[in-house]
């Protein structure tokens, strides 16, 4: 597995709204009620059983925080690109989209 640094993950293309903190890659999508959050939710629950990769997700009542990052690596890789590249075609299919975080 490739560790990719900050810059490479945020220049994927549509992994542009994604924040790098440290080793974890996070993006926040306004939802404008806590149903959506939950839609969503289940969504990335799928897709994250799927590749067998999981964010960390912060519900509120007007937006969702997902954050991933590779413990193998200790740093972000082509897991966490494609785990991102998913949920934000999910987001974008519920009509959300990403918030400065
Ligand atoms: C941010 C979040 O904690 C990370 O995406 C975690 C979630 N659980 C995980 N579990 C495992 N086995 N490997 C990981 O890289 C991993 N990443």
């Amino acid at each position: 597995m490739e560790q990719l640094s900050a810059e490479q993950f945020t220049a994927v293309p549509t992994l542009s709204a994604w924040e790098v903190r440290g080793h974890v890659a996070v993006c926040r999508f306004a939802t404008g009620d806590f149903a959506t959050g939950v839609r969503l939710l289940e969504d990335v629950a799928h897709i994250a059983d799927a590749l067998g990769h999981h964010p960390d997700v912060t519900i509120r009542f007007g937006s969702v925080e997902v954050a991933t990052t590779t413990y193998e690596t200790g740093g972000l890789t082509d897991r966490d690109v494609a785990l991102a590249r998913a949920i934000t075609e999910l987001a974008r299919r519920l009509g959300l989209t990403p918030r400065d975080a």
